[in-house]
């Protein structure tokens, strides 16, 4: 796919790998338009990309992807603003092994939603253009996690519903690709965060002392090299520190 004059997307976009993510995509002259829910971070950083990247290029809008209207609306006015969506990045997430039910609607249903209503908005037989869906899931989505079972539960969920619709069924109807990338740990405010989401706080802490983060940056580029990648429909990238970029399944 050409990633120059795309209207993208970003959930979650207010700051960590969202707000790099943006960063890529501003950085060869695309549109986006960042959703999060928190709107005083948003806000800031959508006036930081636009004082970097030219006004008008970045926009910003409350939406929680747990609620479906919100997510509706989200596509409604980005395709009022910018003409149209052409690329949905499914970035939001949070972790919280005690709020668990939060997690499964924000880190699994979520990303169906919003993965349902790109079809709806962006797919041929709506008459859209076609586009592509990436979907932002975890290195926790491909082996199993002691210590965030839930967590990882919802990011298996994103693995396994990505190779489902990433296929030529959906595809032929739709003009959309549904792809995936699986990041090891980033240095975010989530793995700041990682202890006090946990259920086994002090095992947590113990295992991120010798966690070797990767910047926001380095996983929001392996997004840009996914988009460009030919046989796009259902992959999913693995990104670590030590193996790069691998596909994987
Ligand atoms: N930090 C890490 O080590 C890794 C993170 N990931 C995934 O990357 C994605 C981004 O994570 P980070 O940047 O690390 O987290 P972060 O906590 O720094 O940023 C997440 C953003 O999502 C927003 N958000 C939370 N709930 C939302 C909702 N219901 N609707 C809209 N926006 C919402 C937050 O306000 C925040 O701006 C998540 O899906 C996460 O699971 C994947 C692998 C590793
Ligand atoms: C094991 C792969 C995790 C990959 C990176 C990631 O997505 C981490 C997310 C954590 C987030 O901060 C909140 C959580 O619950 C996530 C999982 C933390 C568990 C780490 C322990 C890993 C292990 O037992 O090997």
């Amino acid at each position: 796919m050409e990633l120059t004059n795309k209207v993208v997307l970003v959930t979650g976009g207010a700051q960590g790998l969202g707000k790099a993510i943006c960063e890529s995509f501003l950085e060869r002259k695309n549109k986006v338009c960042i959703a999060d829910v928190n709107n005083d971070k948003g806000l800031k950083t959508v006036e930081n990309l636009n004082s970097r990247f030219g006004a008008g290029s970045a926009i910003y809008t409350s939406c929680d992807v747990s609620k479906e209207s919100d997510f509706q609306d989200l596509f409604e006015r980005t395709i009022s603003i910018f003409g149209r969506v052409d690329i949905l990045v499914n970035n939001a997430g949070i972790g919280g092994e005690n709020n668990w039910r939060k997690v499964v609607e924000v880190d699994l249903m979520g990303v169906i939603s919003g993965t349902k209503l790109a079809f709806k908005f962006m797919g041929t037989e709506n008459g859209g253009v076609g586009g592509a869906v990436v979907n932002i899931a975890s290195t926790a989505g491909l082996v199993p996690v002691p210590l965030g079972p839930i967590y990882c539960a919802c990011k298996h969920g994103v693995v396994s519903y990505t190779r489902s619709v990433g296929t030529e069924l959906h595809y032929t109807k739709s003009g959309v690709t549904v792809s995936a990338i699986c990041p090891s740990f980033i240095d975010t405010e989530m793995t700041r965060q990682m202890e006090n989401l946990s259920i086994f706080q002090q095992e947590t802490k113990k295992f991120k002392e010798s966690l070797q983060l990767m910047e926001p940056s380095y996983v929001a580029e392996a997004v840009i090299y996914l988009l460009e990648t030919k046989k796009i429909n259902g992959a999913v990238l693995k990104v670590t520190k030590e193996g790069g970029y691998q596909y994987v399944l």
